[in-house]
């Protein structure tokens, strides 16, 4: 790889910082990505001020304002999945489809979509699934591999992307209404959850500080967006939460939930996670989509 410091690095470095990683953690993420650690501390010193003994200080807005006056020009938040909402419409088409827009949020970006798949797709999807399920792994960010969560309490499988027609046409459908294209998006992923199951509040992006990151980012550069599809309707519980915001999206079949992410930070305000089903089951597909091509 190259051990030129770019103004992207420097830019992800003062991300990290920002986001209240210590120095040694930086370090050490970039050591495992594949920097020689002379040239990952010498761009690590020359791009954040000398850092506070223990307890490892977040940088403060001023230093990484010193930082760009530095020289260092932290470049525009990156282009995101999104519809085109500028005219406020009530629906959106979505080729074969026509989707109704329910409810939008800026700070995060969130859309709560009415009609995006038909019953019938609703319960081919289930069925398709249904004999490929398995309980939950995650990915493991220590090493880029998967695991066992015992935060993630459904069972899930993975469709692989333009594998059937309705898989096709679901995916024409998604890259139309969120305008990314079908081959920057990974195959849709069904989970199912019983009563008691749930998935606890995370972020769908991959933390740039776990040493695993860089090689999981190599498959398509990070997550950008992400759209949950519910297939089913629990009868009580199940809903997907915003707990930094205060939002909570009923799993209605047919509907489904979009959101953003431009930087792989917490300050998006997309933590989000799946209730608990109290009475009932649940059933959501999910697509995420990335920076670039997923292969
Ligand atoms: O089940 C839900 O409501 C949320 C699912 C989710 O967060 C995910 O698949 O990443
Ligand atoms: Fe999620």
């Amino acid at each position: 790889m190259s051990q030129i410091i770019t103004i992207e690095l420097r830019q992800w470095i003062l991300e990290q910082a920002a986001a209240g990683h210590s120095h040694d953690s930086i370090l050490a993420a970039m050591v495992s990505a594949g920097w020689a650690r002379d040239v990952a501390s010498h761009a690590l010193t020359n791009t954040l001020p000398a850092q506070q003994p223990n307890p490892p200080a977040p940088v403060a807005p001023e230093a990484v304002q010193a930082a760009e006056q530095g020289g260092v020009r932290v470049a525009s938040a990156v282009k995101v999945p999104d519809l085109d909402l500028s005219r406020s419409p009530r629906q959106v088409d979505a080729g074969d489809r026509t989707i109704d827009v329910l409810a939008t949020l800026t700070q995060p970006r969130v859309v709560v979509l009415g009609g995006v798949l038909s019953d019938e797709e609703c319960d081919a999807l289930i069925a398709a699934a249904r004999p490929r399920m398995a309980r939950s792994l995650t990915v493991q960010t220590q090493t880029g591999g998967e695991e066992l969560n015992p935060d993630r309490t459904s069972n899930g499988m993975f469709f692989n992307r333009g594998e059937s027609e309705l898989i096709t046409r679901i995916e024409a459908r998604i890259a139309r209404l969120l305008n990314w294209p079908v081959d920057h998006g990974e195959g849709i992923q069904v989970l199912h959850y019983h009563p008691g199951a749930e998935y606890k509040p995370h972020y769908d992006y991959f933390d740039p500080a776990e040493p695993g990151t860089p090689t999981i980012l190599k498959r398509g550069g990070q997550r950008l967006a992400t759209l949950v599809m519910y297939l089913s309707e629990p009868a009580r519980g199940g809903g997907t939460t915003f707990p930094d915001v205060g939002l909570e999206v009923a799993p209605q079949r047919g509907n489904a939930v979009f959101f953003s992410y431009d930087r792989p930070q917490p300050t998006t305000r997309t933590l989000h996670g799946g209730a608990p089903v109290i009475e009932g089951e649940k059933w959501v597909a999910t697509k995420w989509l990335r920076e670039r091509v997923f292969t």
